[in-house]
């Protein structure tokens, strides 16, 4: 099959931390930040600000996402990231990832110093907005729900991996419900790509076409979760496709050490243990993410972070002594069912025994889960967007 070019920048064997605008720029010929009129404020994170537009030459809705690279700090760090984001984006959007927000366009102002990326508006909002919602309502998430959750998030992070990319900050703040109720994972500043699914074309890279692209209660909700961003829970459209039922094989690469990295980056309370350390580490990294998120999904706490209070250095503390804050957490959660304690220990494990995708699928947790309907979006969502227009912002907070 004739291969996608992906013309990546941060593939190339030197990563232009100053691009062009031909070397940024997608989709964009003739346009500029004028080109859009701004409806509001939709988010803000620790790099950019989100904003709802409407492209005047259309009419069209978009989420735009605004990055400076001058005047902030480590702005070597932040152009790598948009760098990253925008590859990553486009990879997906050559594979028609149903999994990922769909970018439309991406440009540079060389002027202003700032990456624009013109994306899908997601408008149910973010994942952890959701469970901070269900918290303050006392209304637990069911067995039923998590499942449902989970097996999503389990398809977003399959389907990321396939197409050769580690996420590597995969937390309920960087997944976003789109208006059918179903999980979109995004921001992929933090992401990998590695090279195993790319051949070198004139410079570019490119993917192989043939990679499958799109394809009752427990746990009562405790303190210090759904909190706000370094807390927990709480601050902060896709065609059908999806992937076949047979889980992608990576594990060529995975006990690679070749192609495991060893840069430090995510968000501290979701990190698995060898990205904390600085050790080694392969895509199974977003698997433990998987673990620290069903925890909390269960309990209502988060994992590694004591209260609100908690410092950064000391939940990277406590995810070095994960093995004896794990036992405690679990036996102070005796509602926990045991097959929920199984797959949490699967997963938040050292990474040479965590399980990875083909391991998830077949654990006892998601026995009765058809994962060709996940894949293809066709499980009913326990909860629906209501939006009125295509510019309803209901689901953000501001
Ligand atoms: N396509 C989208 N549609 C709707 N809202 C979005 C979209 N992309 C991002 N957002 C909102 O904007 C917020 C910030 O976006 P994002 O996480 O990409 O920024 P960031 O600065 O990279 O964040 P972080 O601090 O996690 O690195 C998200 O939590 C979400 O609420």
């Amino acid at each position: 099959m004739e291969p996608i070019l992906i013309p990546s920048l941060a593939n190339r064997l030197v990563i232009p931390t100053d691009p062009s605008e031909d070397e940024f720029n997608y989709c964009s010929s003739g346009i500029t930040i004028d080109s859009y009129e701004i409806i509001s404020t939709i988010g803000s994170g620790s790099y950019g600000s989100v904003y709802l537009v409407r492209e005047k030459s259309n009419g069209n809705v978009y989420a735009l996402k605004k990055i400076y690279y001058v005047d902030v700090h480590d702005s070597e760090l932040v152009k790598k990231r948009a760098i990253r984001e925008r590859d990553a984006m486009i990879v997906c959007n050559k594979a028609k990832n149903s999994r990922a927000p769909k970018l439309h366009r991406a440009f540079i102002d060389k002027d202003e110093c700032v990456f624009y990326y013109v994306m899908d508006y997601i408008g149910g909002g973010d994942f952890n907005s959701y469970c901070y919602k269900r918290l303050c309502e006392q209304k637990p998430f069911t067995m039923d729900e998590i499942k449902f959750y989970m097996a999503e998030l389990v398809i977003c992070i399959e389907t990321f991996h396939h197409l050769g990319l580690i996420h590597r900050d995969v937390k309920p703040e960087n997944i976003m419900i789109n208006e059918e109720g179903h999980l979109i994972l995004c921001d992929y500043g933090s992401s990998k790509q590695l090279f195993n699914n790319y051949s070198t074309h004139n410079g570019f890279l490119s993917v192989s076409s043939s990679a499958p692209g799109h394809g009752g209660s427990f746990g009562s909700f405790g303190s210090g979760s759904f909190g706000s961003s370094g807390g927990s829970f709480g601050s902060g459209s896709f065609g059908s496709g999806g992937f076949s039922n047979t889980p992608p094989n990576f594990t060529s690469f995975l006990r690679n050490p070749s192609s495991s990295y060893t840069s430090y980056i995510g968000t501290p309370q979701y990190m698995a243990v060898e990205v904390v350390q600085g050790t080694n580490y392969s895509k199974l990294c977003d698997y433990w993410s998987l673990g620290a998120i069903l925890f909390e999904l269960c309990t209502g706490q988060a994992l590694f972070v004591e209260s609100p209070d908690t410092t950064e250095q000391k939940i990277r503390e406590n995810i070095g002594n994960w093995r004896g804050l794990l036992n405690t957490a679990i036996s102070k959660n005796q509602s926990i069912p045991k097959v929920v304690e199984t797959l949490i220990r699967d997963l938040i494990a050292p990474e040479r025994k965590r399980i990875d995708s083909m391991g998830i699928r077949k654990h006892p947790f998601f026995e009765g889960i058809n994962w060709e309907d996940v894949s293809n979006h066709r499980n009913t969502p326990p909860f629906k967007p209501t939006l009125n227009s295509s510019t309803d912002t209901t689901y953000f907070r501001n």
